[in-house]
């Protein structure tokens, strides 16, 4: 109180009489201005005027039209907000406008749920075609008119044969690689890519337990996933032709909120242009690709860089043949790509390394979950005729995918665990007429929810109830382990979702869930079965704080681990 006396005192000193009672004034304006929304804002939740349906309840606000904008920058605020409205939905006004956010799953399933046009659905995302991913106007329009079709296209992701594609794909590069995913060599030389990206070190080449390298976990594995899985996708050719590719699509990744919201291209934000250079490159990349395979689906001559472009995944050749048909130029085209790319690994391939940093640091989970997948993960130590002075590579002989789904559960579990704590997915829709959400089971209100208003459902709200996940900070897999009895009276255990939806819902849900759940456990499994890894140095394993960054959690710092190779069974060794 003193400070803002010895403040006032100073500002009326600067001041003549006239000039100080103007800036009274002004104050008290703004001060009664600010009392007064802060008392007629805000309301319990209320009825409409037919009495049927609720309207959410929301908290008040100081400062008028700005409303509640401020509050959204405080990481504590939403879930504050969710503790305080037990309804599962609550208002917030921002800019003028009504922004309803919803945690409780039976009423996200009925926004999932709701029947709306499909150029409704997708009518907020074609901004993000434009403002993020640079598709102009005029493929932007093409692309509403042909979205159903488009959209039908992902079926060569979503259901067989694509899906069995694109995951056999994938094991067969981790076959391939699984031995390089680290090769303990410190010459940069015979270092892989991911290995160089990942700021490798070689702490021991030799020691008794064979060799030790330090690595940030986090790129090389978002890293090694990307450069192994997306073959499957885009064919072997364009991820070798481009061998910066990773480090401008995660760059691109760091200022995707900003050019998501719209950030004008003139504000001089470091991490805004570093983003805008970096989606130029990746945009020149995905062109080029573009441009050799409409010279290859027209029967021409490639240059010698593209010379395999029949391993391309029918999903890529046949949005490529839909775009040709109804004149999406090359640029379009090379944009509608850069979002699939982006899509196909800025989610899942971060995933993947929280899940292995939890596994490895709980040593009785983790070899419960190698003893799991040991049946459905054949790895095997050939024979050594040549002594212990030759290493010989183990070999992956076989991943059985299905076998890792349906047989492993605490696997599962930890994929599951793994999406509650570190991924952030946030649906948003645009009500384009006034629309009645109803709630589901016992209890079950409706909402109206007003036209021209927007509804979030920021996952993390629920994914971090304490309500529903008890102690929700700490990542236990064991939580999503439910016990049935089969038809023979066995006892099975499973792990389900249940009440999460981290992939969205409705026809805009995520049309890469089916590949993401069979990459995230590919990976994993076939890395802890290959690798050991423990903190730098040993000792305890650090806490990473971590920050936001578009759709997952991220570490602030690198998570640096020390990785070694382990022992496997000798080939015709009983296990
Ligand atoms: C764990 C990993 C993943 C998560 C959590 C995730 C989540 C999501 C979410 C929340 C959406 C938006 C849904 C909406 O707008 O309501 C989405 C869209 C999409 N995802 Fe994923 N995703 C993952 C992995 C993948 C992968 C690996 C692929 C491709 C291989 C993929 C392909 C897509 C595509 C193409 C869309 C856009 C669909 C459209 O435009 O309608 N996703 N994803």
């Amino acid at each position: 109180m003193a400070s803002v006396e010895a403040l006032w005192s100073h500002v009326k000193a600067g001041l003549d009489e006239k000039q100080a009672s103007v800036a009274v004034a002004a104050m008290i304006t703004f001060l009664v201005l600010v009392f007064t929304t802060r008392a007629i804002t805000g309301s319990p939740a209320t009825v409409d005027a037919s009495g049927k349906h609720k309207i959410p309840p929301s908290p008040s606000y100081w400062i008028p039209f700005i409303g509640h904008a401020l509050s959204m920058a405080s990481a504590g605020f939403l879930p504050s907000l969710r503790d305080r409205f037990s309804e599962g939905i609550f208002t917030l006004k921002m800019a003028g406008k009504m922004h309803h956010f919803i945690y409780k799953p039976s009423l996200a399933a009925a926004l999932f749920n709701l029947h709306r046009p499909a150029a409704e659905e997708q009518m907020l995302a074609n901004r993000l075609l434009t403002s993020t991913f640079g598709v102009s106007k005029k493929d932007a329009a093409i692309y509403n008119s042909i979205f159903p079709e488009a959209l039908a296209l992902y079926k060569h992701l979503s259901s067989e044969p694509g899906l069995s594609e694109v995951t056999n794909a994938a094991v067969s590069q981790v076959k391939q690689t699984i031995n390089s995913f680290v090769t303990f060599s410190p010459n940069p030389m015979d270092q892989t890519e991911w290995e160089r990206m990942a700021d490798v070190d070689v702490i021991e080449e030799s020691g008794p337990d064979g060799p030790i390298t330090q690595v940030d976990l986090m790129e090389l594995t978002r890293n090694y996933v990307a450069t192994t899985a997306i073959p499957g996708i885009y064919g072997t050719d364009f991820v070798e032709n481009f061998p910066e590719l990773w480090k401008w699509m995660w760059i691109y990744n760091e200022a995707f909120v900003l050019m998501a919201t719209g950030v004008p291209a003139w504000v001089p934000w470091p991490r805004l242009q570093r983003g805008k250079l970096a989606r130029r490159r990746l945009l020149g990349y995905l062109y080029e690709f573009n441009e050799a395979m409409e010279q290859h689906m027209d029967g021409q001559e490639t240059d010698p860089k593209w010379q395999n472009l029949e391993n391309v995944s029918e999903l890529v050749r046949s949005r490529i043949a839909l775009f040709r048909k109804h004149g999406v130029s090359l640029a379009g085209r090379a944009s509608f790509d850069l979002a699939l790319l982006w899509a196909s690994v800025a989610n899942s391939n971060p995933l993947i390394p929280w899940m292995l940093y939890e596994l490895y640091r709980d040593p009785v989970l983790l070899e419960q979950v190698r003893e799991e997948i040991a049946p459905y993960v054949r790895a095997v130590q050939p024979k050594n005729e040549f002594g212990d002075a030759v290493w010989v590579p183990p070999v992956l002989e076989d991943a059985d995918i299905d076998g890792l789904i349906t047989k492993c559960p605490l696997l599962k579990a930890s994929y599951i665990e793994t999406l509650r704590v570190y991924s952030c997915g946030w649906a948003m829709k645009l009500m384009y007429s006034d629309t009645v959400l109803e709630g589901k089971g016992k209890g079950g209100e409706s909402y109206l929810l007003k036209k021209g208003s927007y509804v979030h459902v920021p996952q993390e709200l629920h994914q971090s109830d304490p309500a529903y996940f008890p102690n929700p900070t700490e990542w236990q897999a064991e939580r999503h382990i439910r016990e049935t009895v089969d038809d023979s009276g066995n006892k099975v255990l499973t792990a389900e979702l249940g009440t999460m939806r981290p992939y969205g819902g409705g026809l805009k849900m995520c049309k890469g869930r089916q590949f993401a759940l069979r990459e995230m456990l590919l990976y994993t499994a076939a890395i802890i079965t290959f690798y050991d890894m423990q903190p730098p140095k040993g000792g305890p394993w650090p806490v990473p704080r971590t920050r936001k960054l578009v759709a997952n959690k991220h570490p602030k710092k690198p998570l640096k681990v020390w990785i070694k190779r382990r022992k496997l069974p000798a080939e015709g060794e009983a296990r």
